[in-house]
Parts: structure tokens; sequence; C-alpha cells
């Protein structure tokens, strides 16, 4: 694509929720960082960002890069969201801060330390299961089994209909961007979707123990009113299955890549929290998302209108030789602290430490019991306008 300069805005003609970009982000990252602080895309009219310093920098200041007005593309000043805005994510300071400091509360380490026995050993089993084979899939059978074993017990659901769990994250994480062709793939089923979706964040629908009912009790005690309740809940399904998937995935195709870091992981099994935030870093399984401008703002003599959509591009953020010292090379040695892959600042994502406990517990119980995991074949991305991942790993193990 074409970087022509016209104005003060650098002008890219990429197309960042396109197939091309999709399939191979990095020459967009790069055109996108070298052409300045901010760049304009003419095809969506809005500015983006990809350079480590200004992402860091916008994600920081959510008084004048909001969330309010929506993360996607959709402006929710002009346009009716798809769905009921999130109390956390679609809002901003004082809104957001009741909300977010009951799942603070409720997702935090020290909690879930309850749960980490239950998930080593539920990994544990999971690799029983597949030890008994030299060749696996790393997405198939790991990445997108775990997290649906582990996650919806510990919310609390109900064990039928959990089906509509990842049809119901794809459809949202595709709805941050444009109306394309993901988007509509997802159209015909998420009205059924997304009614089992509600159904299950109601108090009678959920467990007497789990984070739903944890939520519920919150309200109970007027942290938040009892009507905030299930869309708190609605939170917890609609970022909590699809992103640890693809996290997973991408953890497991970069030590495929990596034989020698698998080497050092098996060493050092401690090792597998900074591997999987190493992983998150470099492969950012949430690439982009939006925030928009509450008043005119200038960045490097480029001047964002009011209300304008700012794309925030993670992945090359995460990947900026600016901030990181050979950026593409997944390093255990690294310390990937400052990573944007879970986000910054005030929003920075809530279900981090869910996440890391799910990727720890999967990469633990690998560790000890397969010398080594390399590659058997060609991997197959997952498409989706925000979500990057693996819908295919082939992988030849060899056990301990
Ligand atoms: C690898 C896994 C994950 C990744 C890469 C990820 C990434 C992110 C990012 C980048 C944000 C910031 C969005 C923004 O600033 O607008 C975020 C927010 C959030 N995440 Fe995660 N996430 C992951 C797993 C989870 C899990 C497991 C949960 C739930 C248990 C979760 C729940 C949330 C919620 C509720 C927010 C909104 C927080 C707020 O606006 O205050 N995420 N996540
Ligand atoms: O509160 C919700 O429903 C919700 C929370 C977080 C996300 C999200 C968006 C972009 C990147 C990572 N997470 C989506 C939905």
């Amino acid at each position: 694509m074409t970087v022509l300069d016209s104005g003060t805005a650098p002008i890219l003609t990429d197309d960042p929720f396109g197939t091309e970009v999709l399939n191979d982000p990095a020459p967009f990252h790069q055109r996108l960082r070298d052409a300045g602080r901010i760049a304009y895309l003419p095809q969506y009219d809005l500015f983006a960002m990809g350079r480590y310093a200004d992402v860091h920098a916008a994600l920081t200041d959510w008084q004048t890069f909001q969330s309010a007005a929506g993360v996607g593309l959709s402006n929710f000043r002009t346009e009716k969201p798809w769905r009921p805005p999130s109390l956390l994510l679609e809002a901003d300071p004082p809104h957001h801060d009741a909300p977010r400091h009951v799942l603070e509360e409720i997702l935090n380490p020290r909690r879930l330390r309850s749960l980490r026995d239950q998930w080593f050993a539920d990994a544990e089993t999971l690799v029983d299961e597949l030890l008994d084979r030299t060749e696996l899939d790393g997405a198939h059978d790991i990445a997108d089994v775990f997290p649906l074993r582990v996650f919806p017990d510990a919310l609390g659901l109900r064990p039928d209909g959990r089906e509509n769990l990842l049809p119901y994250g794809d459809h949202a994480f595709n709805a941050f961007g444009p109306a394309n062709e993901l988007v509509h793939k997802g159209l015909a089923r998420i009205g059924d979707v997304s009614a089992w979706i509600g159904a299950q964040c109601e108090r009678e629908a959920l467990a007497e123990v789990g984070f739903g009912a944890d939520i519920w009790a919150a309200a109970d005690r007027g942290d938040i009113t009892h009507a905030m309740a299930p869309l708190i809940v609605r939170s917890l399904l609609t970022a909590g299955v699809d992103t640890t998937v693809h996290g997973l995935s991408s953890v497991l195709h970069a030590f495929a890549e990596q034989p020698d870091q698998w080497e050092r992981l098996r060493a050092q099994p401690s090792l597998a929290r900074v591997a999987f935030d190493e992983a998150v870093r470099l492969e950012s399984p949430v690439q982009t998302f939006f925030r928009t401008t509450t008043c005119d703002v200038d960045v490097d003599g480029v001047v964002v209108p009011d209300g304008h959509k700012v794309l925030l591009v993670l992945a090359s953020a995460n990947r900026d030789p600016r901030r990181w010292t050979d950026p593409d090379r997944f390093d255990l040695s690294r310390d990937p602290s400052g990573h944007v892959g879970f986000g910054m600042g005030i929003h920075q994502c809530v279900g981090q430490h869910v996440a890391r406990l799910e990727a720890e517990a999967v990469l633990t119980a690998m560790a000890r019991r397969i010398e080594r995991i390399e590659l058997a074949g060609t991997a197959v991305r997952h498409h989706n306008n925000t979500l990057r991942g693996w819908r295919s790993v082939p992988l030849r193990i060899t056990p301990a």
C-alpha cells in the first residue's frame, strides 16, 4: 500500500480489516510506525496509531481518548450499538468505576488461588488424554478445549448450551470492526445466541458458587445495582473465552516455532507465566480497538477533530523497535512487562489473571510431560476483525 502525504496527516491506503492485513499484518504495522505518530486511513475516515509510546499515551489518557462512544468503529454518539453497551468496556469514569471495582475484587490473583489446584489438575487430565498420540493439533485439541473446560464452571454456567460461547465472542469481536464479511457471517445466528447469553446472566441461571454468583452478591451488598449485575456477567461471557482460546493457540504456536524456548521452559517451569505474556506481546491476540476523541487533539501537528475514531494498533506497538529489542523474536529471557496486549490504564484487562492462570496450568502440565513440540505442518489462521489466533496448529510431540 502507498503512503501519500496530503495535508498534515500521512495517509495509508491499507485496510486493517481486510484479508491481506489479517493474513499478515506486519507490513501494515511497519508502514504505520514509519509514517509517523499518527496516520489517516481514508477508507474508514479514521486515524491510527502504531508506535508504542503513542498507543500507550492514548490508552492512559481516557479523558481525551474515551471509551463511552464505543471501542469499535461504530460511534455511539451517532449510531445505535448492536447490543446494550458494556458497563466496563464502553464506559468512562464515573460510570466505569463501580463495575470495574466489582470485577477487580472477584478476579484478583488472591481469589483465583482457590481455582489453581483444580485448573492444574484439569490440565494434567487433558495432557493425559493426548499423550498416547505423537501428532495433535494445538488449536483443536488444547486451545479450543481447556478454556471451555474450566472457565464456564468457574463462572457458574449451566452445562448445556456452552457451544454458544465461542460464536458469541467471535461475533462480538468482529463487531468492533467494519460491517464486512466477517460480521455478516455471524448475523444469522447472533439473535438466538444473544438470547441464550442474556438468559445465562440472570441470577437463577447461575450456580450458587462462581464469578456470576459473586457479581450478584455485589449487587446484594449495594456495590452495584441489581439492574447492572446481568450486564457485568455478560462481560465475562463476552471477553472471557475467545480471548484465552486465541492466547493459548498463540503461545503453543510460538513454542512450536522455537523448540529451544521449550527446552528453557522444561528446565524452568516457573517461566510459564512470562512465556504467556511474551506470547501475548508477540502475537497480540487482541490486535486493535478504538477510542474516540473528546476534543480537537493535536498529535505531532496532525489535528484529530473532536468525536473522531482513533484505531490503536496494539499488535504494532507490541513490536515497535523503539520500545523492544529484537521485537519479532519469542524470547523467554526478555522481560515483556509493559506490553499493551492486555491494554493499559483504567480499562486494562480485568481478566488478565484468569488468562495467565489458564495458560500457566496448560504450559506447566505440558512442559512436565512433553520433551519436544514442533510444527508438523502449516498452521491455519483464524480470521476476526479484532482477534488473532490459530484455527489449526499441527504439532508433533515427543513425550518426556
Ligand atoms: C489472552 C487473553 C486476553 C486478552 C489478550 C485480553 C485483552 C484485553 C484488552 C486489550 C482489554 C482492554 C480493552 C480496552 O482498553 O478498551 C481488555 C479488557 C477487558 N477484558 Fe480482557 N483479555 C483477555 C482475557 C480476558 C478474560 C479471561 C476476561 C474475563 C475473565 C476478560 C475480561 C475483560 C473485561 C471485562 C475487560 C474490560 C475492562 C474495562 O473496560 O475496565 N479478558 N482485555
Ligand atoms: O464487557 C464486555 O462485554 C467486553 C469487555 C472487553 C472486551 C474487549 C474488547 C477489546 C479487547 C479486549 N476485550 C469485549 C467485551
